[in-house]
């Protein structure tokens, strides 16, 4: 998560806070020298981390906490609304018909973003259309097209033209059912004259609503001059963040962000068309400051649960609570859980596992967690319908042919069966309970993470 190692080495300091109802200056130097030594590992412009610890250590000095406050909640306080007033505002996207293009450098990320994105207008009820105007790339055209399949959105491209501006005119014009129509373009290796020239008569034909810079999270000071020449061309209103899911870092968007006084539109979290998040100020620093955010969970949870029940509407969890809990059952858990995205980025927004327990699990601890849910999904997908409404019924015959079948070991079956015991006592567990609606009160909070365990609730070791 971008500027992540601010969130625990923040946190760290301020606990040491934990108890004291004053401040001294040398605990604000520490915190203020915490500060400075994320961002400028995170890649911030160091004017912006210098303006941003002087600010937060005159309000600490100066001003005076509210009587009872702890000096930890103070500090924390004036540290949120100093970031909030650094990262600003998400740029403002109204769920109504609009042009978005987007600009940015070769890799940056554009095309994945632009069907990112519309997928997303897609789950808020509008109609997007990605055009691909892209001519420079070979392979851009059938890469846009794969993924706005995937989005399942319109989609305008000619691979046979080599003209993007005549492409993005004629997108316009194909593509007119559409509401929110985003508009990809070609990226370089390098700011050069020709790719400006070209955004901008790609520009003035499009007219958009909104122009996006797409940058890498990993761009370091490089941000600021390409941040200035785009905007200078064409305008930026707001900058993507892609490939959060690869780097801890993030600064250099930020001070691209500062230096267009722009704002962050969304955030690119991995390679799927899923993998993207509205960008949200309050609850982004929040996450960092390991408070949990609330919305962004339920709005997962919410996407999960509506994927699940179009997957397969003819599962009912109210039929695990009658009970037969089968694999079955255990196999639609693990896909709300999926379709939720990284667990790590899950539990992040569930309060008080962000800092705490999360940062105490082995590091690699949630890559396996994740990585074990997948191979029991490949392994499910082997079994016969039977088997899986049955397990019980699947002996060593079986599990050797299961085994085989989805390219796992023997052992991996075994701890899949395993698994699924401990759910199903857990499951049962629920059942001795009393009422119905309490049960399914339980079952709510075991889908929505809320049972304490990172997510799968009674599911054990994961
Ligand atoms: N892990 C991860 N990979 C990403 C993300 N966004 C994009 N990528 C990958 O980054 C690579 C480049 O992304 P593209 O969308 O092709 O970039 P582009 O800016 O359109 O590239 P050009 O068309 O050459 O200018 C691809 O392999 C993507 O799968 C992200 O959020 N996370």
């Amino acid at each position: 998560m971008v500027l992540d190692d601010l969130g625990s080495s923040l946190r760290g300091s301020l606990d040491k806070l934990r108890g004291k109802s004053r401040i001294s200056e040398e605990d604000v130097d520490e915190i203020v020298k915490e500060i400075q030594r994320s961002l400028i590992s995170a890649d911030v412009d160091i004017s912006l981390v210098q303006e941003l610890s002087d600010n937060i250590k005159e309000r600490a000095m100066e001003e005076e906490p509210p009587a009872g406050t702890p000096a930890r909640d103070f500090v924390l306080r004036i540290v949120y609304e100093e970031l909030v007033e650094l990262i600003g505002d998400s740029t403002e996207l109204p769920l109504e018909e609009q042009t978005i293009l987007l600009a940015g450098l070769q890799g940056s990320g554009k095309t994945t973003s632009a069907a990112k994105m519309a997928w997303w207008f897609s789950t808020k009820g509008l109609r997007p259309a990605v055009i691909q105007t892209d001519t420079f790339r070979p392979g851009a055209y059938d890469q846009a097209k794969e993924m706005a399949e995937r989005a399942e959105v319109d989609f305008y491209g000619n691979p046979d033209n080599d003209d993007p501006v005549e492409i993005a005119r004629k997108g316009l014009e194909e593509t007119e059912d559409a509401d929110v129509h985003i508009v990809d373009t070609a990226g370089r290796h390098a700011l050069e004259d020709d790719l400006i020239d070209e955004i901008e008569e790609i520009e003035d034909v499009v007219e958009p609503d909104t122009s996006l810079l797409v940058l890498d999270a990993a761009i370091g000071q490089g941000a600021k001059d390409q941040a200035q020449q785009f905007d200078e061309s064409i305008g930026i209103d707001g900058v993507v963040i892609t490939k959060l899911d690869g780097t801890a870092k993030g600064g250099g968007a930020l001070t691209a962000v500062d230096q267009t006084d722009s704002s962050i539109a969304f955030l690119g979290t991995g390679e799927e068309v899923q993998d993207v998040e509205r960008f949200e100020p309050d609850g982004f620093i929040s996450r960092l400051l390991g408070m949990g955010d609330l919305s962004q969970l339920a709005e997962r949870v919410e996407r999960a649960m509506q994927q699940t029940e179009i997957e397969e509407d003819d599962w009912d969890p109210e039929d695990m609570l009658q009970g037969q809990f089968t694999l079955n059952d255990m196999q639609k858990q693990m896909e709300a859980m999926n379709n939720m995205g990284p667990l790590d980025q899950v539990m992040d927004m569930i309060p008080g596992f962000g800092g705490g327990i999360k940062d105490q699990l082995p590091d690699d601890a949630m890559d396996v967690t994740q990585e074990r849910m997948r191979k029991f999904s490949v392994i499910m997908d082997s079994m016969t319908e039977a088997e899986k409404e049955y397990p019980k019924a699947i002996g060593a015959s079986q599990i050797e042919r299961i085994a085989r079948g989805s390219g796992t070991d023997e052992e991996d079956v075994r701890e899949l069966l395993q698994q699924y015991k401990m759910m199903e006592k857990t499951i049962k567990q629920f059942q001795g309970m009393g009422s119905e609606q309490e049960m399914q009160r339980m079952m709510k909070q075991m889908q929505q993470g809320g049972g304490g365990g990172g997510g799968m609730g009674g599911m054990g070791p994961f």
